[in-house]
């Protein structure tokens, strides 16, 4: 592919905490002509020796500010970072970061409305003046009581605080957003699957989505 003026098939791979994103992006790991982008939890939980995403869970309206002005700047730069592979998947976005956690945190009052509208701004910002593509979005969707088992039995130390209110919360705001498509700025077509399945029947649900992705990559490749 030439690299220089085409961009890869950009894949957003959404899905509430503990919808298997992480599983699915792995299942991909074996083409080489897909680049993966996974969560930078672990720069979350370590900027310069601070753990912002305990800090987060720990005192929401004190950090959660600081930290979703972080996320949003690490997703921004795996938005933008450059790929030499036909295709591209990234687990979350900058569009989860303003539909689903932002919004989730302004409801919940964690967000002051004015710290929520310097992000909004920083988000307006971005969508006007960066290119930020998605040809597809992976949804992984799930049932608030399944995931909240699972991040139960993940057992992320800095997760076991979370409610299964927030998980509901955060449920409905990906369906608003993915399913009600409620925001334009995303057009994005959107492939959703079931991901309630546990491990050994998931991988048939992944096959479906092979396809859709591949095919691309071969497309692209082709051109
Ligand atoms: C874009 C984006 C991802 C993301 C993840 N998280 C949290 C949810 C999980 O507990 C953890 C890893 O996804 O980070 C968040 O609070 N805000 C976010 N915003």
């Amino acid at each position: 592919m030439d690299s220089a003026n085409s961009r890869p098939f950009t894949v957003l791979v959404e899905g509430n905490i503990g919808s298997g994103k992480t599983t699915f992006l792995e299942h991909f790991r074996q083409f080489e002509d897909i680049t993966l982008l996974t969560e930078p939890v672990e720069e979350w939980r370590n900027l310069k020796g601070w753990n912002l995403l305990d800090l987060m869970y720990r005192d929401p309206s004190k950090w959660a500010m600081t930290f979703q002005a972080y996320v949003s700047l690490t997703m921004l730069e795996m938005h933008r970072r450059p790929t030499r592979t036909p295709v591209k998947l990234m687990e979350r976005s900058i569009f989860s970061a303003k539909y689903c956690f932002v919004e989730q945190m302004k409801r919940l009052g964690t967000l002051h409305p004015a710290q929520f509208a310097v992000l909004d701004e920083w988000f307006t910002f971005i969508n006007t003046e960066i290119p930020v593509e998605a040809d597809l979005i992976v949804y992984l969707k799930t049932t608030p009581s399944i995931v909240y088992d699972r991040i139960k039995k993940r057992a992320r130390s800095e997760e076991q605080c979370v409610p299964l209110t927030y998980i509901e919360e955060l449920h409905k705001l990906h369906e608003d957003w993915l399913i009600n498509r409620s925001h334009a700025d995303c057009p994005a077509p959107v492939l959703v699957l079931d991901a309630d399945l546990d491990l050994s029947q998931i991988t048939e649900e992944y096959k479906k989505s092979e396809h859709q992705i591949l095919r691309k990559a071969v497309n692209v490749v082709m051109q």
